[in-house]
């Protein structure tokens, strides 16, 4: 079995994926322009951006799949173009569509991987097979699309890869499923591995990463570290007070207030927990609610822009 230690840095610990003002323009102009990142080995770093941003498009210039217009992409020192099978060998890499062999059942799919890559050793396979539950007897043709993202995740890791690229892998998971990729990540980040993943979910990237880089309409907007980003969130609240007098109460309490519909008020809270608790005291409440932002709402509130 090739194992992580065939694929030992050549930067002591330091530079695992170099991303340098790679510039991929589609013909309608859409695309990815001058992006600059890095992941550090045995880092996790998010990728995070709405739909269409650019997240797989970028992905894929780091599979070696497409040229690049302008820039570069090295995984361990190595170009991701002109060596990508080398690259290959130790990498996990999970696409954002699984499109493969829809005849093979997953028993033979998983072996053919193994076969290519030349792992004799199937252990980790089969551990990782029992730990997603997947029901491998099935064709993958018959395959939900959460058995199948099971699938290709049992793929990406059962070679055990030093460096994972993963796009959004809890895509089309249960809730169970995605706890098991959650553990499974902060395993792999423990044994020093390297991960870059592309995600919607802002929980999952707060769980799981170290860094996260945002992406907007092709440009990389930040890159942060998760917990400065997290405290950057907002909480909103849904005040539901006796009175208009109330509704009065909080709109003069100098909090940050949102939408009023009758007796429910919008209170967005940064810091000023304590005023906001004051405030309530003096009101007559009948209900308190978090509202649950989407991450497009949090990278609103965080970039001062408007997501489209
Ligand atoms: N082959 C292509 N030809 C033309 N435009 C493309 C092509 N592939 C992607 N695009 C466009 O480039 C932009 C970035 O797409 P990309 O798939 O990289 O976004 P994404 O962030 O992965 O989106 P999602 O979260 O929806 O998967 C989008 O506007 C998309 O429509």
């Amino acid at each position: 079995m090739k194992s992580s230690s065939t694929f030992i840095s050549k930067h002591g610990g330091e530079l695992m994926i170099s991303v340098k003002g790679l510039t991929k323009t589609y013909k309608n102009g859409k695309g990815i322009f001058d992006l600059t990142f890095s992941v550090n080995e045995g880092e996790v770093f998010g990728y995070l951006g709405p739909n269409g941003s650019g997240k797989t498009t970028t992905i894929r210039q780091l599979m070696g799949f497409t040229n690049a217009d302008k820039g570069t992409c090295t995984i361990n020192g190595m170009d991701t173009r002109t060596q990508a099978k080398e690259i290959q060998k130790s990498l996990g890499y999970l696409p954002g569509e699984i499109a493969f062999f829809d005849e093979m059942s997953g028993t033979q799919f998983l072996q053919f991987m193994n076969d290519m890559r030349g792992v004799k050793d199937n252990t980790r396979k089969k551990q990782l097979i029992e730990r997603f539950d997947l029901e491998t007897d099935r064709k993958i043709r018959k395959m939900s699309k959460g058995m199948k993202q099971k699938a290709g995740l049992i793929a990406a890791f059962m070679h055990d890869p030093c460096v994972y690229i993963l796009d959004e892998p809890t895509s089309g998971l249960d809730p169970l499923m995605q706890k098991t990729f959650i553990e499974l990540i902060l395993e792999e980040r423990s044994r020093g591995k390297t991960v870059l993943m592309s995600s919607h979910s802002f929980e999952e990237i707060e769980r799981t990463s170290d860094r996260a880089g945002v992406i907007r309409e092709g440009k990389l907007v930040a890159v942060e570290d998760v917990h400065s980003l997290k405290a950057s969130q907002r909480k909103a609240f849904l005040v539901t007070v006796a009175s208009p007098a109330d509704v009065d109460r909080l709109k003069v309490s100098e909090l940050e207030i949102g939408k009023i519909t009758g007796n429910q008020v919008e209170v967005y809270i940064s810091s000023e927990y304590d005023r906001f608790i004051g405030v309530l005291a003096d009101c007559h409440v009948k209900g308190l609610d978090v509202i649950s932002q989407s991450l497009e709402q949090v990278f609103m509130k965080y970039y001062g822009q408007e997501v489209q």
